[in-house]
């Protein structure tokens, strides 16, 4: 364990019976930083989620929480996290004041520093004028806001989100996602959705989860760039005829864009850019444009679980 991380998980399994939900996953978290875990139902992130806050006994792996391990001394692990689980266990017949007076203590705070924990945590969440209502009559926004002030009432060093704006309205998620990157100035945070766009507003670093497995870990910037191009744009001055292009290694279709421009599909790793180059020379077609397509973000995040879907054998679907 190194100063700078707040979560290290190493090798972390799950099995739900004989079924594999979780298997080689590790992961870091740094202070100030907003991890996302991305991927789609069913992935492993609740589990992943729930091996790290605690609630659930990893099938094999290691966590530390802030140095301190978390199967060994749970209790004084989990004074450094906060969780707020997909499904949050609000007691709906509570006030707000009566409920994160509950959780504070739940976490381990005396009498004595309960209540200006609980002004605090009501500030951070936009709930000052709240206290008093009960649970039961506010909208899914702010209930989710109470929700994340239980999880902030002991001030941890790393907050966990399942999902926090599953169910919200467009408004409602926007609030949220403010919330979590004013968050990010005192906790870590690690947070899960199956949402790209969630993650593009809201995190610095992605994890992106398939089948029980990590496929992909860094920025979201890097996805896009890493993924290599399987198009190119070109334009010419003179086209040649299509058949003189289909013609060339590499190319598997062509679309003709007007005016001697056509976008190239070809085979990965076979980029056929040198040869047309050369060619256009050659024959006199007068190269004006060719460059190589960039991915869209959503479309390399649906390469990278759709090949990764492919490779893997033996995992759960
Ligand atoms: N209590 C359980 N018993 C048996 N299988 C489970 C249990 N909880 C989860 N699973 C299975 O483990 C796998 C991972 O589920 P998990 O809930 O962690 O995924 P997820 O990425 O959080 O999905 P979602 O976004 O739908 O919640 C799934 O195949 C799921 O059916």
């Amino acid at each position: 364990m190194t100063a700078t991380h707040l979560i290290e998980a190493r090798g972390l399994a799950r099995y739900y019976g004989s079924q594999c939900a979780v298997q080689g996953i590790s992961l870091e978290l740094h202070p100030g930083e907003v991890l996302g875990l991305l991927g789609p139902n069913g992935a492993g992130k609740s589990t992943t989620l729930s091996m790290i806050s605690g609630n659930l006994a990893p099938s094999a792996g290691r966590i530390l929480i802030n140095g301190i391990d978390l199967l060994d001394a749970p209790r004084q692990a989990k004074r450094h996290l906060g969780y707020l689980p997909e499904h949050p266990p609000l007691y709906r017949d509570l006030t707000v004041d009566e409920y994160l007076r509950y959780a504070a203590r739940l976490h381990g705070l005396a009498r004595s520093e309960v209540s200006e924990a609980v002004e605090l945590a009501k500030s951070r969440t936009g709930l000052e004028d709240a206290g008093h209502a009960l649970i039961n009559i506010l909208s899914k926004g702010f209930q989710q806001r109470v929700g994340i002030a239980q999880a902030i009432v002991h001030q941890p060093a790393v907050v966990i989100l399942d999902e926090p704006t599953v169910g919200l309205d467009p408004l409602q998620i926007r609030e949220i996602r403010d919330l979590i990157l004013e968050l990010s100035r005192e906790h870590g945070v690690i947070l899960s959705t199956h949402i790209l766009a969630e993650v593009q507003a809201t995190c610095h670093r992605v994890m992106i989860i398939n089948r029980g497995q990590t496929v992909y870990t860094d920025t979201l910037q890097h996805l896009a760039e890493q993924r290599p191009s399987t198009a190119l744009k070109v334009a010419f001055a003179h086209p040649p005829e299509p058949r003189e292009l289909c013609a060339i290694e590499g190319i598997t279709a062509l679309h003709s864009l007007g005016e001697g421009r056509f976008r190239i599909e070809h085979a990965a790793g076979r980029d056929p850019a040198t040869v047309i180059a050369e060619r256009a020379v050659a024959q006199g077609w007068g190269l004006r444009e060719l460059t190589p397509e960039r991915a869209s973000l959503e479309q390399a995040f649906l390469n990278t679980i759709y090949q990764e879907h492919n490779d893997i054998e033996g995992l759960p679907a």
